[in-house]
């Protein structure tokens, strides 16, 4: 049996969300979704990118976090969008305000088409850089990571997710593969730095990896503003091929997954079945 259970339409949200304006961004958001579903009749699976409803900034996290729950207005939000249009959402992600620990963590949330949340990513690799000339980033500053790997069941399969960062990794995706995942969805915001040197690799990589889809969601590129987001959000196949992509500026970009091209790499190169457990059984033990 598949690992998808039939082609799937997706749709990828890159707009310019992050503004101070938490209101203002969720609408806009509303608005993309409403018109992905017009002009791809049929989208399944929609993806929002990292940090869609505030500022991605250090210094904003915890003014912008709110506690995981019902009434809280980007999860009231998310839950009524996934009903409203009955799609599988993945909220790209929001600041999030554990209250039990005062913690603040960079939370995707996944909701069924009924409105519920199936999943809850806490982004487990904080972006932490020091880039000579380049970027000086630091998520941990006012972020806790998360200890937990996502995959999310689905009425059309199962997909691992991760937050940006995390695609660096490579252990979260192949956890989800092995546990069935057809795809990896990372809610993104990579920058014009890291962007060019390593966004379309590592997609690629991981999906060659794994013989899965890769899915990466940006924001879209804001001229001026403090973080300047990469864009390029994109779909790359399970042979590592790029099917569709954007370019900077807001726009939405779809596909359509087909569970053949998974079975056809898998039977051509089958990496997925040759793997050599017996010999790398703990990666995480401390090299002799
Ligand atoms: N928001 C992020 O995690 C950015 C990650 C990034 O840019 C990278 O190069 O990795």
């Amino acid at each position: 049996m598949s690992v998808l259970k039939h082609k799937l339409k997706v749709a990828l949200i890159q707009f310019a969300g992050g503004t101070p304006d938490k209101t203002a961004n969720l609408k806009r958001a509303g608005t993309f979704v409403a018109r992905a579903m017009k002009e791809q009749p049929g989208t399944e699976l929609v993806v929002l990118p990292e940090c869609f409803n505030s500022v991605y900034a250090v210094d904003q996290f915890r003014r912008n976090a709110e506690v995981i729950k019902d009434d809280s207005p980007s999860v009231r939000f998310l839950s009524d969008l996934a009903r409203e249009h009955k799609i599988t959402l993945v909220g790209g992600s929001i600041p999030e305000l554990e209250p039990s620990t005062d913690c603040v963590f960079n939370t995707c949330l996944v909701f069924d088409s009924a409105g519920n949340i199936i999943a809850r990513h806490r982004k487990m690799h904080l972006f932490d850089v020091d880039i000579p000339n380049g970027i000086t980033f630091r998520e941990s500053d006012t972020l806790t990571g998360g200890s937990e790997t996502t995959t999310v069941g689905a009425p059309f399969g199962s997909f691992g997710v991760g937050i940006c960062y995390d695609i660096r990794f490579p252990e979260l995706a192949m956890i989800s593969a092995r546990r069935g995942a057809f795809a990896m969805v990372y809610p993104s915001a990579f920058n014009t730095i890291t962007g060019p040197l390593h966004w379309h690799m590592l997609a690629k990589a991981r999906s060659i990896d794994n013989e899965i889809y890769t899915i990466l969601c940006s924001p879209a590129r804001v001229p001026g503003s403090g973080y300047q987001a990469y864009g390029h959000s994109l779909v790359v196949d399970p042979q590592g091929t790029v099917i569709a992509e954007a370019g900077e500026g807001e726009e939405i970009v779809y596909a359509e997954l087909d569970p053949d091209a998974i079975a056809k790499v898998r039977r051509g190169i089958p990496v997925t079945t040759q793997r050599r457990f017996d010999v790398y059984k703990d990666v995480s033990l401390d090299a002799k």
